[in-house]
């Protein structure tokens, strides 16, 4: 998962191979909590693991259920008509899943609970869910505002089950004789609360739930009633208005279930097959292959497909799995202008929104107020983020038109607020297409973990674009400059790879020394054979061979100075070319050593020369020795140092010098932190050309110090 401020999406070409996604939100959440509810063990199979699921499973926990996690299987038992352990105080983050069915069994199971989340979730309304509690005598009490969460539930219950009577000493009895009356046009998370809980209350009588209003999301009431089934709880239904519970019902646990790939998530890699051409996939395959959904699904949102193929995409599918291509030009390329009620896909809508960005004319999306109180209001921040990229965008209470914009250099690049939602992360990622050629900043790439926190490796695993055009920051310089530390932490801000080109030569050194090679022309050849075959990895802050962890030992000021004499062999520095550019890779790079600009990556988008006093350096290095428990003194440092340069400097190959487009940057009086900034904002003013750079001079370039 990418844990950075922000994600730089250099603009990318095609897309072709297999993407497994992560399990369904809805199933996941639903699932939990009716395990949570039935007799016995249920094992859930591929269930999510998601910031919305860990609230649930740490709630779950809370209140008395065994909760086991395996890999990607979890194991609940649950109560089984056992009372909820109580007094708790649960946190549900920004999981509306959560929150409004724990709601509404924790006020029939009875206890005293506080629920709270995030202050986003203090915003979204619950009042409607809480009425229809309160309607049945349930006690539940508004923490904060009226109609919103956080809420306390107090002494509510009924039998727990049909064949236990008694009811909680002092808490009125349930009113169950009249219909459950709920409104079901804000959102359908209110009817599908009461239809995971009124079950506990159905022993001895049946339970009707009459909807008021337009029910929404019509799709998601069919999960809830397509699961509740696999866990013993028949419902009735009459249209969309009307639910009846059978009397006598009991969840009981199917033993086993697997969650389905997530509906939502697949959106964004059916529009990716939509806009993306591209072969490269298994045997060379044309489009993107979704693993673990088919065209059968039982989430809603599978009906984005039939939007998808409305605009253009060719989907293909079977009983678990989707293949996804770009139409024939002229047929379904450019996309085609969609008017679409989305009532039924409110989620999956949003990725229409950008797919919109790729179509001939104008797009409507209809029936789409549910945006407004989501994660954030989806209407206002997909409308923001599609004006930014150049698009005409018309926004009513409920509907959004989008317009592309008209031609190619209309395009901007743009920096998208995501509003921590993960949905307008990853709609807006896929604006990375964009004809113009242009850069896509998506701000806190992290809110994806709501649903997909791999989301940006995922469409990196199938993303594909020349490795010349993938973004590299070459930053070279003398020893001690403090290159090694800006270029990681550069890698580290940015959510880059990172090349320690020096630990290359380093461990080349050491390996051949252990082998019992010396360091001159004429063991030039089976040093070189060394360096093609090092097993070496980086892992973390690691430095890896074979097995062998030789960050430490690499560190030293003689293997540094035997690196200097390896690295002026010609054909060593050949064997270590094609293995220095096997790290250019998405989304980005940042190479740190003495030829980065000049020899490796010559056309690198930005490339910074660092440079830094004699007497800077020296103390430096010092310091840095002495804290790692190496013995030093700086007259012998200053001596070495100097001897390295020159080497360096003078040697026959790829010498140590400013490349020609380098920015020179002399940070003896700067601390790290602004070495940093500043080399972030030149990175910055590259991309997207919008800061001032501060103490940038133009064309500066001058010897090293
Ligand atoms: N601007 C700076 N101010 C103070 N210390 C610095 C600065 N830049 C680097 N250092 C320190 O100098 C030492 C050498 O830096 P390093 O990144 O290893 O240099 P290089 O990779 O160029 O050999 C490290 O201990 C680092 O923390
Ligand atoms: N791209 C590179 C990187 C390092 N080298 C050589 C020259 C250096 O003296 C040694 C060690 O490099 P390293 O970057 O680890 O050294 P410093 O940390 O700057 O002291 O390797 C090189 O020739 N080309």
């Amino acid at each position: 998962m990418y844990s950075t401020a922000f994600i730089d999406l250099p603009a990318l070409d095609a897309a072709a191979g297999e993407v497994r996604l992560p399990g369904s939100k809805s199933i996941s959440n639903r699932v939990l909590l009716l395990a949570a509810l039935s007799n016995g063990t249920t094992t859930v199979h591929q269930l999510l693991a998601s910031d919305d699921t860990r609230v649930m499973l740490d709630a779950l926990r809370q209140i008395g259920c065994a909760v086991d996690e395996a890999g990607s299987s979890v194991h609940i038992t649950g109560l089984g008509g056992r009372a909820p352990r109580a007094p708790a105080k649960l946190f549900l983050g920004n999981a509306g899943t959560a929150m409004r069915p724990l709601t509404a069994a924790l006020a029939l199971l009875g206890g005293e609970f506080e629920l709270s989340g995030v202050a986003r979730m203090h915003q979204r309304p619950i009042g409607d869910l809480v009425d229809a509690l309160r309607q049945l005598g349930c006690r539940i009490d508004y923490l904060g505002n009226d109609g919103y969460p956080p809420l306390r539930i107090a002494h509510a219950a009924c039998a727990p089950a049909p064949d236990v009577p008694a009811l909680v000493p002092g808490v009125p009895p349930l009113a169950l004789a009249e219909p459950i009356r709920v409104r079901g046009d804000v959102s359908s998370q209110f009817l599908t609360a009461l239809l995971m809980a009124l079950p506990l209350a159905a022993g001895r009588q049946s339970i009707v739930i009459e909807v008021l209003g337009e029910l929404i999301s019509k799709p998601y009431i069919a999960i809830t009633l397509e699961l509740l089934a696999r866990f013993g709880i028949v419902v009735e239904r009459q249209g969309w208005q009307r639910f009846t519970i059978a009397a006598g019902s009991r969840y009981q646990s199917p033993g086993s279930i697997h969650v389905e790939a997530d509906a939502s998530s697949a959106s964004y890699f059916i529009a990716l097959g939509a806009i993306a051409s591209g072969a490269g996939g298994p045997n060379g395959a044309q489009g993107i292959r979704i693993a673990g959904l088919g065209l059968d699904s039982i989430q809603g949102d599978i009906r984005f497909v039939e939007a998808a193929r409305a605009m253009g995409a060719v989907v293909t599918g079977g009983p678990h799995w989707l293949h996804v291509q770009r139409g024939a030009p002229g047929q379904g390329w450019p996309l085609k202008a969609i008017d679409i009620d989305c009532n039924h896909i409110p989620d999956a809508a949003m990725t229409l929104a950008v797919m919109a960005l790729y179509a001939q004319g104008s797009s409507r999306l209809r029936n789409i107020a549910s945006w407004r109180v989501k994660e954030t209001d989806r209407i206002a921040a997909m409308a923001a983020g599609l004006r930014q990229l150049g698009a005409s965008v018309e926004e009513g209470a409920d509907f959004i038109r989008i317009t592309p914009p008209p031609r190619t250099e209309d395009w901007k690049a743009a920096s998208i607020d995501t509003h921590d939602d993960h949905r307008v992360a990853m709609c807006f990622a896929l604006a990375a297409f964009n004809p113009a050629g242009l850069p896509i900043r998506i701000q806190d790439p992290k809110c994806v973990a709501k649903t997909f926190p791999d989301y940006f490796e995922a469409l990196f695993s199938v993303a594909q674009l020349a490795a010349e055009r993938i973004p590299v920051i070459c930053i070279d310089g003398p020893t001690a400059s403090g290159k090694g530390t800006l270029a990681a932490a550069l890698a580290r801000q940015l959510g880059y790879r990172f090349l320690d080109s020096g630990a290359l030569y380093r461990i080349t050194a050491l390996v051949a020394l252990r082998s019992g090679l010396r360091i001159d022309a004429g063991h030039e050849e089976r040093i070189a054979a060394l360096a093609r075959t090092l097993p070496v990895r980086f892992e973390s802050d690691r430095v890896l061979l074979g097995s062998d962890d030789l960050t430490e030992a690499i560190r030293s000021e003689e293997v540094g100075m035997n690196a200097s004499r390896v690295s002026a062999l010609p054909a060593v520095r050949a064997a270590l070319v094609a293995l220095q550019h096997s790290f250019r890779r998405l989304p980005g790079l940042v190479a740190d050593g003495r030829d980065m600009g000049t020899v490796i990556f010559p056309a690198a988008a930005l490339k910074v020369y660092l440079t830094a006093s004699l007497a800077c350096r020296a103390e430096r290095r010092y310091k840095q020795l002495i804290s790692k428990g190496f013995s030093a003194n700086i007259a012998d440092l200053c001596a070495d140092l100097q001897e390295r340069d020159a080497r360096d400097g003078t040697r026959s190959v790829a010498p140590l010098k400013p490349a020609q487009d380098a920015l020179l940057l002399d940070n003896s009086c700067q601390t790290m932190d602004q070495t940093v900034a500043l080399v972030l904002a030149w990175w910055q003013e590259k991309q997207f050309g919008a800061v001032s750079a501060p103490g940038r001079q133009p064309g500066a370039v001058t010897a090293p110090g």
